[in-house]
C-alpha cells in the first residue's frame, strides 16, 4: 500500500532547504513518504543538484518535484533583496497549488510543513484540507519576536531603522536595539516588511510549528512562547515541537569541490588539538575587500593558526556586508584582495579557500577551538553541536537576535564591537580571536551545551519524543 504522504515546501535559500531536508530524513524513518516542493530560476546553483541528487539516492522515500520556472519579476531597485524573494515565492502559489493537488489525487497528504517565507502557499493547501504545519528554521528567540511582531507593529508608526537608540522589550528576548531587528522587518517602506507582518500573523493559525532548536538551549524564549506572552495562547491554535538540533549530515561532494574539501579536512587534521579558529560566514556572507583585509590583519597578529572561508569580495566598496552581489563560487583571484605577502607569512599556520568548506565536519575536528560565525542559525546549531566556542559577527536576516543569544544566554559566544557602518577593525578581530581560543569558561560551557544537544535528539531526549508526538499525531 502506497505510504502516507508529507509535502514539504522550503524557502529558495541553502541555509532553509538542507535544515528541511534534516527534518525530511527524520519524518521517513516514521514510514511516510515525503515530497519537497523545489521553485525553479532563483538559487539554482550545480551544489544544490548534486546535493539534491545524493539525498534521493540516499532516501528513496524522499522526492523533489520541480516546479516550471517562473521568471523573476522586474522589481525596482529600491525594493529590497527579501522583498524580492517574497515575491518570487508568491509568484509560485499556483504551482504550489496545482503540485498538492496532483498529489493528492494518489496519496493521502497528511500535513504540508512550509517554511516562514512560503506563507503564500497556505491557503491552497487548506482549501483542500490539508493542515499546515510550519517548519520554523532559526531558534526560538526569533519566534518569539516574530509572534510578538504584529504587536510591535501596531504599537509604532517608524521604521525600526529610523529608531536610533530605541530599545525594544520583546517578551523571550533580551533587550533589542530596534536597528538590529531582523532586516526584512527594518523598513516600512519596503514591501518586505509587510510581507513578513503577513507571515507572522499567520504563525498562530498553522496546526503546529516545528522548532529547529531545544528548550534548554533558549529557555527564557521557550518559557515565553508557552505561556502565552508573546501572544495570548488562546488566540494560538498551533503546537509547537522543538526538534532541533537538526544538523546536515556530513557528505562527500564530487568532483573538484569533493577535491577541495578533502584537502581543507587533511590540512585541519595535521593541526595539534584546538589550535585552529574557522572562519566562515554562511552561504552568502561576503565583505568589502578593505573589511578582508582587517579580518587578514587580525588573523595573522591572533598568533592562531586559522582556516577561513573566503566569498567573492563586494563589488562595491561601500555596499553593506552580507549582502553577496556575485552567484556562489564567481572567481576571483585570493591573493589580489588579501593584504601584499599574507598568503606567504600565514602558509605555514593558515589555510584560506575560496567560497565553501565543509563546515559541519570542519567543526567536528579535535584540532578546532574557535569559530568566528555569522550567526546564521544553521551555523549557530553546528557550532554548539561540535562544542566549539564563537565568536559572533551577525551580517543580516534576523543574525543580530541569534547573537543575542549566543553571547547572553548561551554564553558560549563573544561579540565583537561593530563600527556604525558594520566595519570591524583588524584589532578586534585579533582581540576577539584570542579571547575565545584562549578562555577556559566559554569553552567548558560549550561543551556542557554540546552534551545537552546531544541528550535532545538521543533516543528519549525533548526532540526525539517532540518529533514522535508530531507524527503520531498524523497516524
Ligand atoms: O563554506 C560553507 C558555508 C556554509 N556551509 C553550510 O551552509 C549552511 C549555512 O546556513 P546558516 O548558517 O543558517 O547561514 P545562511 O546560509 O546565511 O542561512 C540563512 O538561513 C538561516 C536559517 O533560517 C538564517 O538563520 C540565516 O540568518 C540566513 O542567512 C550551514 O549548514 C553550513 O554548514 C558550509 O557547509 N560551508
Amino acid at each position: 500500500m502506497e505510504k502516507d504522504r508529507i509535502v514539504m515546501f522550503p524557502a529558495p535559500g541553502i541555509g532553509h532547504i538542507v535544515a528541511m531536508v534534516e527534518l525530511a530524513k527524520l519524518i521517513q524513518t516514521h514510514r511516510f513518504s515525503i515530497t519537497i516542493l523545489l521553485t525553479t530560476g532563483l538559487l539554482d546553483h550545480p551544489t544544490i543538484e548534486a546535493y539534491l541528487r545524493r539525498i534521493t539516492a540516499a532516501h528513496p522515500s524522499i522526492s523533489f518535484l520541480r516546479f516550471p520556472h517562473i521568471p523573476l519579476a522586474a522589481a525596482p531597485t529600491t525594493v529590497s533583496r527579501a522583498a524580492r524573494a517574497f515575491a518570487f515565492i508568491k509568484a509560485n502559489a499556483s504551482n504550489v497549488a496545482t503540485s498538492l493537488s496532483q498529489i493528492s489525487k494518489t496519496t493521502t497528504v497528511k500535513a504540508f510543513v512550509i517554511d516562514l517565507f512560503c506563507t503564500s502557499a497556505m491557503e491552497s493547501a487548506l482549501s483542500m484540507g490539508i493542515p499546515v504545519y510550519y517548519f520554523f528554521t532559526s531558534g526560538a528567540a526569533v519566534l518569539a519576536l516574530f509572534l510578538y511582531f504584529p504587536k510591535l507593529h501596531e504599537e509604532r508608526s517608524e521604521s525600526f531603522k529610523d529608531m536610533v537608540g530605541v530599545e525594544l522589550r520583546v517578551p523571550g528576548n533580551a533587550p533589542l536595539k530596534a536597528v538590529n531587528m531582523p532586516e526584512p522587518v527594518l523598513d516600512r517602506d519596503d514591501p518586505a516588511y509587510w510581507d513578513m507582518l503577513y507571515f507572522c500573523a499567520h504563525l498562530p493559525k498553522a496546526r503546529g510549528i516545528i522548532v529547529n532548536s531545544f528548550p534548554e538551549l533558549e529557555p527564557m524564549a521557550v518559557n515565553a512562547v508557552a505561556e502565552g506572552t508573546c501572544i495570548p495562547n488562546a488566540e494560538r491554535g498551533s503546537d509547537i515541537y522543538y526538534i532541533g538540533p537538526l544538523i546536515a549530515e556530513p557528505h562527500q561532494s564530487e568532483g573538484t569541490a569533493g577535491a577541495k574539501s578533502k584537502e581543507c579536512l587533511r590540512w585541519v587534521d595535521e593541526q595539534p588539538k584546538r589550535s585552529v579558529v574557522y572562519v566562515c560566514f554562511g552561504s552568502r556572507g561576503s565583505f568589502s575587500v578593505s573589511q578582508l583585509r582587517e579580518i587578514a590583519t587580525g588573523l595573522e597578529r591572533s598568533g592562531h593558526r586559522f582556516l577561513w572561508v573566503v566569498k567573492k569580495p563586494l563589488e562595491e566598496e561601500g555596499a553593506k556586508q552580507g549582502e553577496e552581489l556575485a552567484k556562489p563560487g564567481d572567481e576571483f583571484d585570493l591573493a589580489s584582495v588579501l593584504p601584499n605577502g599574507f598568503l606567504e607569512r600565514t602558509k605555514d599556520r593558515g589555510m584560506v579557500v575560496k567560497a565553501w568548506a565543509p563546515q559541519v565536519e570542519v567543526l567536528s575536528r579535535e584540532s578546532v577551538g574557535g569559530f568566528v560565525s555569522h550567526c546564521g542559525w544553521n551555523s549557530v546549531l553546528e557550532g554548539v553541536v561540535a562544542g566549539v566556542p564563537m565568536v559572533a559577527w551577525p551580517l543580516y536576516a534576523e543574525q543580530h537576535v541569534n547573537r543575542e543569544v549566543m553571547v547572553g544566554e548561551m554564553k558560549v559566544a563573544v561579540a565583537l564591537n561593530q563600527r556604525e557602518d558594520g566595519l570591524v577593525s583588524g584589532e578586534e578581530v585579533e582581540k576577539r580571536v584570542r579571547e575565545v581560543m584562549e578562555s577556559k569558561e566559554i569553552r567548558e560551557t560549550s561543551l556542557k551545551l554540546k552534551h545537552m544537544a546531544l541528550a535532545a535528539v538521543s533516543d528519549f531526549g525533548s526532540s526525539t519524543t517532540a518529533l514522535a508526538n508530531l507524527v503520531h499525531s498524523w497516524t
